[in-house]
């Protein structure tokens, strides 16, 4: 039974197919992790088996591997000098300065190593996601099991109040990583200044990495109904149909 899409589900498609434009044939493309990436991947796949692209991929999440799988997109293992034309993903808010949080799907440290490995960053979002400001939505770490209580301590001094994630089925069962860490949400409301929290959370052993992406992203496709603007720090959005500004 098919039931009829939402605003927000036909915005995360717009801006997900808008995305192929990025793409070009040979690229080693990144995958990213979650519901506004899927539709990049599907579509990606659609592409490929019609021919009109060839690119190879690695993914940002198991999930994301076995879409990437399932739509016909060869992927490769990570290895020594590898470096990605482009990587395309989600995430849960965007400031004008492009800076980000990321993770609410839990893939924040997958995803933030194949962005530090891009030449090009490519964000992908409906039009809940662009904020003035960071921090209504709750910062996503990832946090090594035997370090919980001092990283809950650390972050709690920082102004936050730290949750474990759990299951939405089964809240006795703690959500875990693809490498089997903890994530913890750290409500902060907003945050004022992103670079300093960001060095902060570095320097607390046992806190694997934070949702925090600063200065990563290099553009952000932000659909607001049928409407695709570019994003990019400290510039006008543009229409998509008149950007012209790709990478490579
Ligand atoms: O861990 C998950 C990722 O950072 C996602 O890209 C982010 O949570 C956005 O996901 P969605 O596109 O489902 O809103």
């Amino acid at each position: 039974m098919s039931t009829t899409p939402t605003l927000q589900e036909l915005e995360k498609q717009a801006a997900a197919t808008a995305a192929l434009r990025w793409v070009r044939d040979g690229m080693l493309v990144g995958l990213g992790t979650g519901s506004t990436a899927a539709p990049f991947i599907r579509a990606l796949g659609e592409a490929m088996r019609t021919g009109q692209l060839r690119v190879q991929a690695t993914a940002t999440s198991e999930a994301s591997a076995a879409l990437a799988r399932e739509v016909g997109i060869p992927l490769v293992p990570p290895q020594r000098g590898m470096r990605f034309d482009l990587t395309v993903d989600g995430a849960d808010e965007l400031d004008p300065q492009l800076r980000l949080i990321k993770g609410g799907g839990g893939a924040l440290l997958r995803e933030k190593v194949l962005a530090t490995a891009s030449n090009y960053l490519l964000i992908v979002a409906d039009s809940s996601k662009a904020v003035s400001q960071l921090g209504k939505f709750p910062l996503p770490l990832e946090v090594v099991p035997f370090a919980l209580p001092w990283v809950m301590d650390a972050v709690a001094k920082l102004g936050a109040n730290p949750v474990v994630r759990v299951s939405k089925t089964d809240t006795t069962q703690h959500v875990l990583s693809d490498q089997g860490n903890l994530l913890v949400d750290c409500h902060f409301n907003q945050i004022s200044d992103p670079q300093q929290l960001a060095t902060q959370l570095k320097t607390i052993p046992g806190l694997v990495e934070h949702g925090l992406f600063l200065g990563l992203a290099n553009a952000a496709l932000v659909a607001c109904g049928e409407q695709v603007q570019v994003l990019q720090a400290g510039a006008t959005p543009v229409p998509v149909a008149s950007f012209t500004d790709f990478p490579g």
